[in-house]
């Protein structure tokens, strides 16, 4: 039986990016495992500051994430500051996570006008690129309408993408909040919603509720098009009017952990949606290391902690 009725395979014959996040939600949490090599990270892990350092950071935080989180999520920026040798590291990164049988998504947040955007799409994912990875995270703010080959190519390849709608940090209020009832984050929201109905089949907008196909907060069918929403955005949903189980996308909610979002907090946050949440949490796992079981335990704890709050 397909995955959702209306629902096209992609292309690739993979798998739709939504369903094999839902089972990997269902089988280890909903946790992603955030890579963040940050220079005073591999101080305290007694790494040098080099692509090696880097290279061992990484492979580390693999094993222990291996088989007990969804998904890992490397951030590019602290990639590429190591230029072609950081990139290199990244490929083998994003290689060895889908060895692993870890969901990867690219934290490099890209948006661009059309024509470049699509090498950006070409490079995070379409199939055979160095760096091809399950989702990247997009800013929307050249147009939602500008990522348009990133969403086409995510959804021909069983990929996904996650806009950024609501960040996570504080001055991200003063773009996404404007415009009060019809406020920017409300716009990116609609548009989501109604990517993933284009996808899915029938309607849904983040104003209207759940389209067809799928009811509140249920993550089974979920479209390709994921949103960013911070952990610690309060009761902005509320406050704007956003109704997230209508966009039908999964929730990547960055926060948790070291920027002060607790897993009891998630449930007041995300309401209806709770059940699309994929909290992403790095410094407060990686300070744990460098020792495995160590980092082991701190993943196994938040994948619990975040599964028991989430459902
Ligand atoms: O897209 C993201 O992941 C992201 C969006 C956002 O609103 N806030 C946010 O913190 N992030 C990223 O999520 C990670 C959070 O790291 P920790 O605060 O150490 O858990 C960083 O890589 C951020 O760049």
């Amino acid at each position: 039986m397909p995955e959702h009725p209306g629902a096209q395979l992609p292309a690739s014959g993979r798998a739709p990016f939504g369903a094999r996040l839902a089972r990997a939600m269902d089988a280890h949490g909903p946790l992603c495992v955030g890579i963040d090599p940050h220079p005073g990270l591999l101080d305290a892990w007694g790494l040098p500051r080099t692509a090696e350092g880097l290279r061992r950071f990484s492979l580390t935080v693999l094993e222990a994430a291996a088989g007990r989180a969804a998904a890992v999520k490397p951030q590019v920026a602290l990639y590429e500051s190591y230029g072609s040798a950081g990139f290199a590291v990244l490929e083998e990164l994003l290689g060895g996570a889908r060895a692993a049988g870890l969901l990867t998504v690219a934290d490099a947040k890209r948006g661009d006008i059309g024509s470049t955007m699509e090498a950006y799409a070409a490079a995070w994912l379409e199939e055979g690129s160095p760096l091809a990875a399950d989702a990247v995270t997009l800013s929307p703010y050249l147009g939602f309408e500008s990522l348009r080959p990133a969403l086409d190519l995510a959804a021909r390849t069983g990929r996904g993408t996650f806009v950024l709608a609501l960040t996570s940090n504080p001055e991200g209020r003063s773009v996404q909040h404007v415009g009060g009832g019809g406020s920017v984050a409300r716009t990116v929201c609609s548009a989501a919603a109604a990517e993933n109905a284009r996808v899915l089949g029938g309607a849904g907008t983040a104003a209207d509720g759940p389209g067809a196909g799928t009811s509140a907060g249920d993550r089974s069918g979920l479209g390709p098009c994921g949103l960013v929403v911070g952990a610690t955005v309060g009761d902005a949903l509320t406050e704007l009017g956003i109704d997230l189980a209508g966009v039908r996308g999964p929730l990547l909610a960055p926060g948790y952990g070291a920027q002060g979002a607790r897993a009891e907090d998630l449930p007041a946050v995300f309401g209806a949606a709770a059940g699309q949440v994929l909290a992403t949490s790095s410094r407060a796992i990686l300070r744990r290391g460098p020792a495995v079981p160590a980092l082991r335990e701190a993943v196994e704890r938040s994948a619990g902690e975040l599964a028991a709050a989430l459902g």
